[in-house]
Order: structure tokens, then C-alpha cells, then sequence
């Protein structure tokens, strides 16, 4: 059993975190949810950080915390990443990556070496920690925490304190973790960016419970919680930049349902991105359009419909081959169009972002 099982009730005056998750062993899961849900709080319990009064934390079959047994945070085979990497500053950037290795056993699975180069911070081992850059010294933070070896790698907001220029200088680095890592990483975050582009699984967070949990795009699509990422309930696809049209820099991403153009932003043919695409930008239609200014028109099947916030509007699952959309209607398209499971549609799809 690779799965990390986590069961911690913490009764804090005005706070109580009460979860049951099973999370997966592979991958990267985000802890996603308002300020103040507790996401920090679980990650604390599972680093050891917190003794929950009430807790079972089980990974391979070792039980780390159960009510006969403790773990010590030091004896947990974990790398944790803060939203600050505090190094010393008196050692070199490479003394800090030592430092840090000492302190473990070195059981592990990623070694010094490799976290360096995952990283690519190779050029900075001489260096000061006062010398770097936020997201240098983030990079460096994020290595030290992997040099150890861990099993599961913790990831506390670890972009929170950088400015946006510096998130996009990281960004790429932690798309590398995440298709290079074979531990299971999870990551607090209230960045719906940072979910959209990392995430394959998703724990939503809400007054100290795990509201929904599972696959990012199967959660994301749920109807009877939906869950906003950002501005909008919406979904995320996998796909892969299948064609460039030059002329009018628009790109094909191609995904397990069809295929969808979105503004082309020099990704090269054959790499593997990532698609959000909003309810609010999706239409249905009972035959395919005539001329319109909408480019995308996918074939669909009407899967599930369900009250939206609003009286007057609905949301609507739409299952395109593999995969699934959520569009927002009013109740009087949907009635006029008469939207009911198993309905076969035209899908209008008005705008993609794609996630590098
Ligand atoms: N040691 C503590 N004692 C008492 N209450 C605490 C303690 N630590 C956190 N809390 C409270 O628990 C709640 C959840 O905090 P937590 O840091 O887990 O939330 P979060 O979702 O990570 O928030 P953020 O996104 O702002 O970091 C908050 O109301 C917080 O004030």
C-alpha cells in the first residue's frame, strides 16, 4: 500500500482540523483552500510538527502516528519546504546543501548530485545565501529539503513570498519535480495557478475539513462541490500542443476529447501542457453553429446538470471522449435547449489559458 493515510482531529480554541484522507503515493497533491482552512495545520501534522490528540498517519505500511506510536519529525523520512528558505548565512550555498544532508540518515531516493541539477542551481554552490535572489534562495531551499532523501517531499506555499516574476522563474523548476520525482509531493497553496499547472490531485480544504479530494480534473468537475479555481468553476486538461498556425499565432492543443485553439504563446509542437478552461467561456448548442466567432466546437453528451449559485443559472457536465467540461447556462437555455442527461451536444468553447 503506497498510499499515505492521514486521520488527525486537532481541537485548537476557535479552530478544530478534522480530516480522514487517503493521498496518493505518487504525484503532486495540493492542499487548496481560503486562508485560515488549516491546509498549514495538516501539513504540520503529517511533518510531525503537530501532535493531533486524535491522529493515524500510515505510508508503505509503516505507521508513523497511531494512538500507541510517535514518530519524531526527525524520524520521519520527509523534506519541507517553507514559504522562506532560511539558510545560514554563514555557510556557502553548498555548505547549506551538506548541512542539511548530515542531519539525515540518507536513506533516500534523490541524492545531492541530483538535486542540484533538478534545481539547476549548479552555478550557485560558492555562493553566499545573501548574494541569491528570493527565488534562487527558494530553489536552494527546495534542494536542501531533497538532498535528505525524503519519502515525501512537503511543500508549504514555497512561492508565497516571491514576487510574480520570480514565481515564473520557479514555476518551470517545479514542473520538473513534478515530472521527475517518483515521491509524492503535497503542496499547500491558494494559488489557483499553481494548482492548475502542478497538481495531479487536489484536497479542498474548508473550516478545518477536506471538503472534496481526488484527481485534479475529476474534482475540479465536480457539480455537487464545486470548487473555484480562482475566478470561476472551470476544469483543467492535460493535453499537447499538436499544431502551430503561424499566420494567425494560434496554437492546437490536443486533449482526450478533441482538439481546442487557444492564442499561441511559442510552445513548441509535441509539448505536454496543461488547459484551464472556465464554465463561464463554455457554450452548448444542438446543432453545430454557422458562422461564428467562436472557433472551438467540440462533440459532447450531457453527463450532468445542477444548481448553480444563482437562481437563474446552471451548471452543466459535459462529457467531450475522455474527458470533461463544465459550462454555465441560464435555466431558460437549458430549458429552451432542453439539457438533460444524455443529450448530445455541439460544445462552444470561447476561450482556453494554457498553462505552460
Ligand atoms: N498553534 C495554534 N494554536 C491555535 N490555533 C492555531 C494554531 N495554529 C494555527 N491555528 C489556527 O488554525 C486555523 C488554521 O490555520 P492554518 O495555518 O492551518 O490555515 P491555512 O489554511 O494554512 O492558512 P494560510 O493560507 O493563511 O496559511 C487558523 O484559524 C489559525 O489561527
Amino acid at each position: 500500500m503506497e498510499n499515505i493515510q492521514a486521520r488527525f482531529k486537532l481541537d485548537w480554541p476557535g479552530f478544530t482540523l478534522d480530516v480522514d484522507l487517503n493521498l496518493p503515493g505518487r504525484g503532486v497533491t495540493a492542499l487548496f483552500g481560503h486562508s485560515g482552512s488549516g491546509k498549514t495545520s495538516l501539513l504540520r501534522c503529517i511533518a510531525g510538527l503537530e501532535r493531533a490528540s486524535c491522529g493515524r498517519l500510515v505510508f508503505k505500511g509503516k505507521i508513523w502516528q497511531d494512538e500507541k506510536n510517535w514518530l519524531p519529525t526527525h524520524r520521519r523520512p520527509i523534506g519541507y519546504v517553507f514559504q522562506e528558505a532560511s539558510l545560514f548565512p554563514h555557510l556557502s550555498i553548498l555548505g547549506n546543501l551538506r548541512y542539511g544532508q548530515k542531519r539525515s540518515d540518507g536513506a533516500g531516493r534523490v541524492g545531492l548530485d541530483a538535486a542540484i541539477e533538478l534545481l539547476g542551481i549548479g552555478h550557485l554552490l560558492e555562493r553566499k545565501p545573501d548574494t541569491l535572489s528570493g527565488g534562487e534562495r527558494q530553489r536552494v531551499g527546495i534542494a536542501r529539503a531533497l538532498a535528505v532523501g525524503p519519502e515525501i517531499l512537503l511543500m508549504d506555499e514555497p512561492l508565497a513570498a516571491l514576487d510574480l516574476k520570480r514565481k515564473q522563474e520557479i514555476l518551470p523548476y517545479l514542473e520538473r519535480l513534478h515530472d521527475e520525482l517518483d515521491i509524492p509531493v503535497i503542496y499547500v497553496s491558494h494559488s489557483p495557478d499553481e494548482v492548475a499547472r502542478l497538481a495531479d490531485h487536489i484536497v479542498a480544504m474548508d473550516g478545518g475539513r477536506a471538503v472534496a479530494a481526488g484527481p485534479l480534473g475529476e474534482t475540479l468537475a465536480r457539480l455537487d462541490l464545486p470548487i473555484r479555481l480562482g475566478e470561476d468553476v472551470g476544469v483543467v486538461l492535460d493535453a499537447t500542443v499538436g499544431e502551430i498556425d503561424a499566420e494567425w499565432h494560434l496554437a492546437r492543443v490536443d486533449f482526450a476529447g478533441g482538439s481546442l485553439w487557444t492564442r499561441d504563446h511559442a510552445v513548441p509542437v509535441g509539448k505536454r501542457v496543461r488547459v484551464r478552461v472556465l464554465a463561464r467561456d463554455v457554450s452548448l448548442a444542438l446543432d453545430e453553429p454557422g458562422m461564428s466567432s467562436i472557433q472551438n466546437c467540440l462533440d459532447g453528451c450531457v453527463e450532468s446538470v445542477a444548481a448553480d449559485d444563482h437562481p437563474g443559472l446552471l451548471l452543466v457536465r459535459v462529457q467531450v471522449g475522455a474527458s470533461l467540461l463544465v459550462a454555465r447556462l441560464t435555466r431558460r437555455s437549458a430549458a429552451q435547449l432542453g439539457i438533460a442527461p444524455g443529450l448530445p451536444v455541439k460544445v462552444q468553447v470561447k476561450s482556453v489559458a494554457l498553462m505552460e
